[in-house]
């Protein structure tokens, strides 16, 4: 991570205008009301300075700390609320402004549906079918979420997980060109989350462009092309997954019966080596963006030694990345090839 603010756009210089289904620059959101300092009244700025880009058929995954304004961003590209400052840019059209024009190219699944309860869910879907120009039909959207057992149902009877199917049947069957999905698989079941994962791959490999919300990072890592994760109103980090996890450090860590000895590690090493307790032993850890030169290292110093017992290796992680980026600028690890 670098000390300027990232941003989600590409590390090799922006794509070509035309590729960008999205283009979010310097994006800002300030709602009105009272501020959270004490006689403040200045509202509060939940987006501060977000620069994101969707390319045409890829999926952007937006990650981010409890309240970290990945809902407050995806409202404004979505076109429900204007942005305080910036440009947001959706087919190339302003998504507030255009919105007649953006509105049938878009499919919005947002974190809460909100539909009548009492309808059934085919009279909900057919309901929305109306208001579209060349839809899918209401049984293939059923199909592609698996709820056609449910279709005559009432909204108000299904499982949580079965209304967020439903939140995405409606989103895709206007046959969107770009689909905004809110955390799309919270509340469902290990099982049914799979199956919207295949659903969303079907989507992409037809041609859709994807930016969604989740708290879960497995999805990201099966599903993302590109990952930016925010906190506090900002891009901390971001890029493919691979860019995200290499900005980590491999963490390495042994059983240590004498801690003398590491007194000879540290200088082979040229990293710092602590020392904690673990199931009543005691084990040395170490981080390097080096793990190669640091394990041959450890390797020449352990020979004719007792110790380097019960040796892990744990190659950086996107949940490392993300609760390097929850803990704050103070915990950010340098860059690759900085020394530590
Ligand atoms: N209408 C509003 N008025 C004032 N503050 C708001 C409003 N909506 C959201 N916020 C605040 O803005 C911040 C960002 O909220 P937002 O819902 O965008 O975060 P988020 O990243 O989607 O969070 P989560 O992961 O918890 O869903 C939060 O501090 C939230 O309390």
């Amino acid at each position: 991570m670098t000390a300027a603010a990232p941003s989600a756009t590409s590390r090799t210089g922006p794509p070509p205008e035309d590729d960008l289904a999205v283009e979010v620059r310097g994006l800002r959101r300030r709602y009105r009301g009272p501020g959270r300092r004490r006689g403040a009244d200045e509202g509060f700025e939940a987006v501060r300075g977000v620069d994101l880009d969707v390319r045409r058929g890829e999926l952007l995954a937006l990650l981010g700390t409890n309240g970290a304004g990945k809902t407050s961003t995806l409202e404004v590209v979505e076109g429900l609320a204007p942005p305080s400052s910036g440009t947001v840019r959706v087919l190339g059209l302003d998504p507030y402004a255009d919105r007649a024009r953006v509105r049938p190219r878009i499919g919005i699944m947002l974190q809460e549906g909100g539909f009548p309860g009492a309808l059934t869910v085919t009279e909900m879907a057919t309901l929305w079918h109306r208001t579209l120009d060349r839809p899918r039909s209401v049984a293939e959207v059923l199909r592609l979420v698996v709820l056609e057992h449910r279709a005559g149902a009432a909204i108000e009877s299904l499982s949580g997980g079965e209304r967020r199917r439903l939140d995405l049947a409606l989103a895709l069957m206007g046959r969107p060109e770009v689909l905004f999905l809110d955390e799309p698989t919270t509340g469902l079941d290990p099982q049914s989350r799979r199956t919207t994962w295949d659903l969303v791959r079907g989507l992409l490999d037809a041609g859709t462009t994807v930016l969604l919300t989740t708290h879960h990072l497995e999805e990201a890592e099966e599903l993302a092309d590109r990952i930016a994760i925010l906190h506090e109103g900002a891009v901390a980090t971001a890029g493919t997954l691979h860019d995200v996890v290499a900005r980590q450090p491999t963490r390495i860590s042994f059983a240590v019966d004498d801690p003398a000895q590491l007194d000879t590690l540290r200088p082979v090493l040229g990293a710092a080596v602590g020392l904690d307790q673990q199931g009543g032993r005691r084990r040395a850890r170490l981080e390097t963006f080096d793990a190669p030169a640091a394990l041959a290292a450890l390797l020449r110093w352990s020979e004719g030694r007792s110790e380097l017992a019960d040796l892990t290796v744990l190659p950086g992680t996107l949940e490392q990345a993300f609760l390097d980026v929850a803990r704050g600028p103070a915990a950010t690890p340098p860059p690759p090839g900085a020394p530590r």
